[in-house]
């Protein structure tokens, strides 16, 4: 049976003039990758910090492999965790390799294994170049290498593909994969919501601390009822003839659009049409959930930034 590696119960941190998180409950098994979205300031870094133990909770419980993270009997565990901080920064004056072997002795770990994953992060060409002359996407991969020194049980990632090109976001999302193969769990905090969805197992989505929505994508889909677009081929004037389909026909956009709880319905309705020679489905992407859920939490003008945040070319 899967274990659980992150409990949270009712978790909340609270600052003086702030509740930066509230009421959380999560449990993640091991090997489940979870998407954390929110906007700046939601409270993404704190939920980070608790289950590093760097923070206490206020509220609630936090457990991580089995322990309160702040406690006494937490310092075993701390190898298992793997950790890339948004806007990560390293020892300017130092290469590539020196600061890698610095973070593996940390860990445990010797020069061989900082090499090994310089040749995975595809830093190999430069490891004995000062880090102050790295490109940011080169700063980034360095500190992707330092987040999977050991090899983690657990990987809290911030932002991770902040500064990288498509090509090395395409190939940090291939590792994401492998390691949630190998049984790690994961939690990756992203602002870029295109091309994470089909990497994560479920998506939390906070705004002001609250958590709005938690669940796999299938589950927040059919929770929102937002529209699948169904695009038939060969059939558009049956369709506008067909009690059941033309309800959901739009001339519009030459589309069905269709609430979740009725696609079997149109998809069956649609197969009795000799004349269907195609059909594309495409569900509620992940930046249409995520403006779903903060649209009913936030008011019109913040809604207009997540539409900047979350692009539109999914
Ligand atoms: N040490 C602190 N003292 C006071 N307030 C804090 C502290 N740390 C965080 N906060 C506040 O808590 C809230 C949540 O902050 P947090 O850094 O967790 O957000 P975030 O979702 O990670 O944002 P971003 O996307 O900008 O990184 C914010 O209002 C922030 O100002």
């Amino acid at each position: 049976m899967k274990e659980n590696v992150v409990t949270l119960k009712g978790a909340g941190k609270s600052y003086d003039n702030v509740d930066a998180l509230k009421s959380i409950d999560l449990v993640l098994p091991e090997g489940e990758v979870l998407g954390l979205f929110g906007h700046n300031g939601a409270g993404k870094t704190t939920m980070m910090k608790l289950i590093l133990g760097v923070i206490s909770a206020s509220e609630g419980d936090v457990s991580v492999f089995g322990v309160t993270p702040t406690s006494q009997e937490a310092w075993h565990m701390r190898s298992q965790i793997g950790y890339l901080p948004e806007n990560v920064s390293f020892y300017e004056h130092l290469t590539g390799l020196e600061v890698l072997t610095y973070f593996t002795r940390l860990k445990g770990y010797n020069k061989q294994d900082a090499l090994a994953l310089l040749e995975q992060v595809g830093l190999s060409h430069a490891h004995n170049r000062q880090v102050k002359t790295y490109s940011k996407g080169m700063r980034q991969r360095l500190g992707l290498a330092q987040a999977f020194i050991g090899n983690p049980k657990l990987l809290l990632l911030d932002e991770p593909t902040v500064g990288l090109d498509p090509i090395a976001t395409n190939e940090f999302y291939q590792t994401v994969d492998q390691l949630k193969t190998h049984g790690a769990s994961i939690i990756l905090c992203s602002h870029v919501l295109p091309g994470v969805e089909q990497h994560i197992d479920r998506a939390m989505i906070l705004s002001q601390g609250k958590q709005l929505a938690i669940g796999s994508l299938a589950d927040l889909r059919a929770q929102a009822e937002l529209q699948v677009s169904i695009k038939p081929q060969g059939v558009n004037g049956a369709v506008v003839e067909d009690s059941i389909l033309s309800k959901y026909w739009s001339e519009e956009q030459k589309m069905l659009l269709v609430p979740e709880s009725a696609k079997v319905t149109v998809l069956r309705k649609l197969l009795e049409h000799e004349a269907l020679n195609d059909v594309s489905i495409s569900p509620a992407t992940l930046t249409q959930l995520y403006q779903h859920y903060i649209g009913q939490e936030q008011p019109n003008h913040i809604l207009r930034e997540s539409k900047s945040t979350g692009g539109s070319n999914e």
